[in-house]
C-alpha cells in the first residue's frame, strides 16, 4: 500500500514477518525475506509505516508502537481498529495472541487488555468506567457469536477438544453486520459480556478461542 502523507493518515500499516517454523525447516525452506529501508523494485513500490521480525525492528516493539497509542486514544474518546491480514500460517493468530497459552509468546490482544485496565486503574477515582466485549469470528459468511455460552457448550459437546468446526446454535437468530446511517458498524444480536476485571476479560478471550472454528492446513500447523 502505498501511503504518500503517512504521517497524516489515520491508517497505519506495519508488516510483521515470522520466522520459519519447525515444519518449514524440515523441508528445507531457507529464509528469503530481507528488510532493506527505501527500496524500490522496479515500477513497483511498497510503503509500510513499519516492519517487524525478520531483520526489520523486533517484534517486541510493536505493541509499543502500534497499538498502545490507540488504547490511549480511547480515554480521549477515539475508536481504533487493529486489522490483522495475511494468508493462512503467516501468523495472524500468534501475532493478535488470539490463542494465547500460559507461559507463551503473549500476543496483541492480551496487551491491549493489560494496558487498557492499567489505564482504567489510574482513572478510576475520577471516572466510571463500563466495558463490555464481543468476540465473534465470521467463517464462510456465517457470523458465529463465540461468546453465546450455547455455542461454547455445543462446541464442547461437538468434538471433545473445544474446537467447534462449523455450527449454528438452533433457534438463535443469527448475528448480523449492520451499518447504521451515521457509518457506525454494529453486531446486532451478539452477546456482550459485561467485564470489570482484566481476568473477566482474559476468561472472554481464552473461552472465544477455544469455539473458534480453527483448523489445521500445511502452513499453520494446528
Ligand atoms: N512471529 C512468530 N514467531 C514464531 N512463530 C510464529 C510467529 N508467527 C507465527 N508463528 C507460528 O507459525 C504458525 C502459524 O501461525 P498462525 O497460526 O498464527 O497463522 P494464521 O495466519 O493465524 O493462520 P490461519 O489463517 O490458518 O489461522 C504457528 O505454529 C505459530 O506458532
Amino acid at each position: 500500500m502505498t501511503m504518500e502523507h503517512g504521517e497524516d493518515c489515520c491508517v497505519k500499516v506495519a508488516v510483521h514477518a515470522r520466522p520459519l517454523i519447525g515444519d518449514e525447516k524440515l523441508q528445507g525452506c531457507k529464509d528469503c525475506v530481507t528488510v532493506v529501508p527505501g527500496v524500490q523494485i522496479g515500477t513497483h513500490s511498497f510503503t509500510f509505516d513499519h516492519v517487524y521480525g525478520s531483520s526489520g525492528t523486533p517484534s517486541t516493539a510493536m505493541f509499543d508502537e502500534c497499538v498502545a497509542p490507540l488504547v490511549e486514544g480511547l480515554f480521549q474518546g477515539y475508536n481504533a481498529t487493529v486489522l490483522a491480514y495475511g494468508q493462512t500460517g503467516s501468523g495472524k493468530t500468534y501475532t493478535m495472541g488470539t490463542a494465547c497459552k500460559e507461559g507463551t509468546h503473549v500476543g496483541i490482544i492480551p496487551r491491549a487488555m493489560a494496558a487498557l485496565f492499567d489505564k482504567i486503574e489510574k482513572l478510576k477515582n475520577q471516572v466510571d468506567f463500563q466495558l463490555r466485549v464481543s468476540f465473534i469470528e465470521i467463517l464462510k459468511e456465517e457470523v458465529r457469536d463465540l461468546l453465546d455460552p450455547a455455542t461454547v457448550a455445543a462446541g464442547k459437546v461437538e468434538n471433545g477438544n473445544g474446537h467447534a468446526g462449523k455450527l449454528s446454535v438452533p433457534g438463535k437468530p443469527p448475528v448480523q453486520i449492520r451499518e447504521g446511517s451515521n457509518g457506525v458498524i454494529t453486531l446486532s444480536g451478539s452477546t456482550e459480556v459485561h467485564v470489570t476485571t482484566q481476568k473477566e476479560m482474559t476468561t472472554c478471550l481464552e473461552q472465544g478461542s477455544l469455539s473458534r472454528a480453527t483448523g489445521s492446513t500445511n502452513m499453520n500447523n494446528q
